[in-house]
């Protein structure tokens, strides 16, 4: 079911069209990734989305309610972001205490078990926090505010390795326990692929590729051999990127293929999200 639509959106800044022309849905209680390159509009996409910023022009609706100064929608959704906007004298416990004042039912338990595993102390004031803390603090209310759509603008920005794994367990855990939907936005292409249902791709203020995870994988291959064997197998296919290494080329495909092979020297192998999401932005650039 379709719980959140995006209508013709537009964002200009400064006469920078940043968004353009966005239309987009999103199912209840899916997982998505919002990818992109820097820049290229996915913090700004999730501020409209939650009315930190006002469009240019379209709209976005709730179970067909635009949001649009509707506290009963924007109340179902929760964004987390680099913004700090606790109040550094803030204790942790506080933060937490605060959340439930706002938005009833926070879930204390569960804030107290991923606290533990972080090993972040309830006691110490927000101000007093690393960076990495601050956003650990930031993931565990994101995770245990009461809301339908959570939001995650780089969540992980600031976290180590092991930080970040407990941060995709905790994110596989609460999401198994109440599935709900979830908005995330990062770089990390590979880590976060294995967590998500949709990939939705921003170039250029456009969205150029909305699909799901399985069947974006299932058309996602690299193709090696001679160039002639590459050039001659692809020849019908979407080839969307291309690597000379000495006398072998890679093909990189984006497309239904068969596994006819016979009568060509060639290895097909899967292509990984990131490398197709690298492809896919450079598409036009080579000249
Ligand atoms: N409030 C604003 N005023 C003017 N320009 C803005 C504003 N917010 C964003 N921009 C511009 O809009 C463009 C998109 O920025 P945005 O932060 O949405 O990109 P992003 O995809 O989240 O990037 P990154 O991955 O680097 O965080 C940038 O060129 C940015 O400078």
């Amino acid at each position: 079911m379709t719980e959140i639509k995006i209508n013709d959106l537009n964002q200009v800044f400064n006469h920078q069209n940043v968004l353009k022309n966005i239309n987009l849905e999103f199912k209840n209680k899916a997982i998505y990734g919002l990818l992109g390159n820097n820049g290229v509009g996915k913090s700004t996409l999730m501020n409209l989305m939650t009315e930190r910023i006002l469009p240019t022009s379209g709209y976005i609706s709730i179970n067909g309610h635009n949001i649009h100064n509707n506290d009963v929608a924007l109340q179902q959704m929760y964004l987390l972001n680099e913004d700090d906007m606790y109040s550094p004298s803030l204790k942790v416990r506080q933060i937490f205490n605060l959340t439930n004042e706002i938005y009833g039912n926070f879930n204390f338990k569960f804030a107290k078990l991923l606290s533990k595993k972080f090993d972040l102390n309830l006691s110490l004031k927000f101000g007093k926090l690393s960076t990495g803390y601050r956003t650990i603090c930031k993931i565990i209310v994101a995770f245990c505010v009461p809301v339908k759509y959570v939001l995650l603008d780089e969540p992980t920005l600031g976290l180590d390795a092991n930080h970040r794994n407990l941060f995709y367990e905790a994110l596989i855990n609460t999401y198994s326990h109440n599935p709900r939907t979830f908005i995330i936005s990062s770089h990390l292409i590979n880590e976060i692929s294995k967590l998500l249902n949709y990939v939705i791709f921003i170039n250029n203020g456009k969205i150029i590729l909305n699909n799901s995870i399985e069947i974006i994988m299932k058309n996602s291959f690299a193709i090696t051999g001679s160039k002639d064997d590459v050039k001659q197998y692809t020849r019908n296919l979407n080839v969307i990127g291309k690597r000379n290494l000495g006398k072998l080329s890679t093909f990189y495909v984006y497309d239904h293929i068969n596994n006819q092979t016979k009568s060509f020297n060639i290895k097909i192998e899967k292509m990984n999200l990131q490398r197709l999401l690298i492809c896919l932005s450079n598409i036009g650039k080579e000249g």
